[in-house]
C-alpha cells in the first residue's frame, strides 16, 4: 500500500466534539440501544465518550488488529469475539462503535458477527462508508487521519516548504 498523500491531525478536542456530533446523530434514531460493543483499540474512545452521552452502560469489546505498522494493512487478527448473550437476535439493537473505517474490512468482519447491529464510527473514508450506518465526517481515501493518543508536539514545517497537511 502507498503512503496516504494527505494528513489530516485530529487534536483531542476536535475528536471529543466529533465523538458527541456522532452521539447527537445516533439519539435522532430514538433507539434504545441494549450494549455498545466496541472494537479495540480505536473505538475505546469514542464508545466512553457515546456511552456517556446516551446512557448505555453495558459495554463489551471485539478487539480486532489489523494495521501492524503505519498505514500497512495486514492479516486481520481476531484477538477475542463476543459475548452469545449480545450476538443473539444476529446483534439486534446492539451499536457497534470503533473511530473509524477505512477499507472497511474491519467493519465487515464484525458484521457477519452482528448482521443486524447499527454501525457507527466518528470518521470514515469512501470505502468503508457502505459497511457503516452513521458517521459524522468523511475524509478521502488517500488521507491519513493521525488520532491525537498517537501524537506528540513536535515541530512543523512551514507549509510553503512543501510540508504535507
Ligand atoms: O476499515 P479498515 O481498513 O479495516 O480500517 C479501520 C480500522 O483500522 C484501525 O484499527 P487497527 O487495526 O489499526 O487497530 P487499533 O484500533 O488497535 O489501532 C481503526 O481503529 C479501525 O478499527
Ligand atoms: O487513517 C487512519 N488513521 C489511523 N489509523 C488508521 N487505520 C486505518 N486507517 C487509519
Ligand atoms: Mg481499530
Amino acid at each position: 500500500m502507498s503512503l496516504p498523500e494527505k494528513a489530516f491531525p485530529v487534536s483531542w478536542d476536535q475528536f471529543h466534539r466529533d465523538a458527541r456530533a456522532l452521539a447527537w446523530r445516533l439519539s435522532g434514531l430514538k433507539r434504545d440501544f441494549r450494549a455498545i460493543v466496541c472494537i479495540t483499540r480505536g473505538g475505546l474512545v469514542p464508545a466512553a465518550i457515546i456511552s456517556r452521552e446516551l446512557n448505555i452502560r453495558l459495554i463489551e469489546t471485539v478487539c480486532i488488529a489489523s494495521y501492524h505498522d503505519y498505514a500497512n494493512q495486514g492479516e486481520m487478527m481476531m484477538l477475542k469475539g463476543i459475548t452469545e448473550a449480545l450476538m443473539s437476535e444476529d446483534g439486534d439493537g446492539v451499536l457497534v462503535v470503533d473511530d473509524l473505517t477505512d477499507t472497511g474490512k474491519t467493519a465487515r468482519e464484525v458484521r457477519n458477527l452482528l448482521p443486524k447491529a447499527h454501525f457507527a464510527c466518528v470518521y470514515a473514508k469512501p470505502q468503508g462508508v457502505p459497511m457503516i450506518d452513521t458517521f459524522v465526517t468523511e475524509v478521502s481515501q488517500d488521507t491519513w487521519i493521525y488520532f491525537p493518543w498517537d501524537m506528540g508536539f513536535t515541530y512543523q514545517e512551514p507549509i510553503a516548504k512543501g510540508h504535507m497537511g
